[in-house]
């Protein structure tokens, strides 16, 4: 029997930034070349904010295909009775304002890491895209790296135990020094700082590992504690680290975020019978390796795996959005609307502790 036809997804891509053209070039991509036949994307409309800017994008991202047209604003874009489904790749603080636009208009929306600068913004989004019917999720593309699925059917196959730390560390050295005060990790109106940048990949992990593991019971952590070093050019934090408890699983997450270095651990987690390590960088992790331990806690048997694919990896984080839209839901299991909250709460409770708080008019919802 030959297979049905793939389901197309037409995206609109908000904004021309860096990550907007890893992701573009990605679902342009042959879909087969990951092995996916069921669905495939197309991208119908770019929108820039800048005179000329979508139309060089499509050129240096997309072969300059005609076919996709180029908005010199984001209104136009949601306004397309072509696009389906918009990206958006703007700088954090603005997530939430330009998301709310692409829901207002009916429009499904898949919205850059982290979803918004705080959970009240990301708590009325989504009533908004209740209310609407569209699904809404954010790119956390390193819940659907093929490593990371690996890494959950290890640990399941493998009998370790329930878990009982995890260590994760990430670090991304962006010369502060030498960057401008307006850059997106220096500026704190664009939610500049290590932890609305990298704070949501070590989250991820503690999802993964912590969260969703069935000793949890989906449970939220009781404790979250905080503590930041702030640059002094412009108070955005530099260095984070934050602890939370899972006392349902009888867990402790530690994690360590910085900007200002290029050394990174990557992600250890201990359970009762092993460990498994996961390489650095955390969001993009390309080996995994798990060890057995006996009563003495001397190991008997150890397994590394390697991940590899075709692209950036930011690919499959859409296939998921085309099939959730396909299918007809509003949003995904996999990286659900919950696990979402209950990331942007964590950070607001950090920064609270650490006492980052944005400058007048940036947060855009006050409670919800
Ligand atoms: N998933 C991943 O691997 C990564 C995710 N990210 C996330 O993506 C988002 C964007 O990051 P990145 O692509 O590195 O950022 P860039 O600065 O490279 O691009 C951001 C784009 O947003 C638009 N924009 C709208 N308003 C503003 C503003 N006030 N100041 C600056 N730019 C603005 C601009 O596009 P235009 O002028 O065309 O409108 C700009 O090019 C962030 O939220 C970040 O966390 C970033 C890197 C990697
Ligand atoms: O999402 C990201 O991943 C890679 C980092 O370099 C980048 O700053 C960050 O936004």
């Amino acid at each position: 029997m030959s297979n049905p036809k793939p389901f197309v997804l037409r995206w609109g891509i908000i904004s021309t930034g860096r990550i907007a053209g890893d992701f573009v070039e990605d679902i342009l991509l042959d879909p087969k070349t990951r092995d996916v036949v069921d669905v495939i994307h197309k991208v119908v409309a770019v929108g820039s904010r800048t005179a000329g800017k979508a139309q060089e994008f499509i050129d240096a991202k997309a072969g300059g295909d005609k076919n996709i047209k180029a908005y010199e604003n984001y209104a136009d874009v949601y306004a397309d009775p072509d696009v389906d489904a918009v990206y958006i790749a703007t700088p954090h603080t603005f997530h939430y304002e330009e998301a709310l636009a692409a829901i207002e208009a009916r429009k499904h929306v898949l919205i850059e890491k982290p979803s918004t600068a705080t959970s009240a913004e990301l708590r009325h989004l989504l009533q908004i895209a209740e209310q609407k019917k569209v699904f809404v999720m954010e790119a956390m593309w390193t819940r659907f790296l093929p490593l990371t699925q690996e890494v959950l059917k290890v640990i399941d196959e493998e009998d370790l135990g329930r878990p009982i730390t995890l260590h994760a560390d990430l670090s991304g050295d962006f010369h502060i020094d030498k960057l401008s005060l307006e850059h997106r990790i220096l500026n704190p109106r664009l939610g500049g700082g290590a932890l609305l940048d990298l704070g949501p990949y070590v989250m991820v992990w503690a999802i993964i590992c912590i969260f969703e593991h069935s000793s949890n019971h989906n449970s939220r952590p009781t404790s979250i504690s905080g503590l930041m070093l702030k640059s002094p050019l412009t108070g955005v934090d530099t260095n984070t680290s934050f602890t939370l408890n899972f006392p349902d699983a009888q867990a402790i997450l530690t994690a360590s975020i910085n900007v200002n270095s290029i050394s990174s651990f990557g992600c250890n987690v201990r359970y009762e019978r092993g460990t498994v390590n996961i390489s650095s960088p955390l969001y993009c992790p390309k080996e995994f390796t798990v060890k057995h331990h006996d009563k003495t806690g001397r190991t008997i048997r150890h397994v590394t795996r390697f991940g590899d694919y075709v692209g950036g990896g930011w690919h499959f984080q859409a296939d998921e959005v085309a099939r959730c839209i396909r299918d007809g839901k509003k949003e995904s299991e996999i990286w659900s609307h919950q696990k979402m909250i209950l990331v942007m709460e964590v950070f607001d409770e950090v920064r609270r502790q650490g006492g980052y708080v944005f400058p007048p008019g940036v947060e855009k919802v006050v409670s919800v």
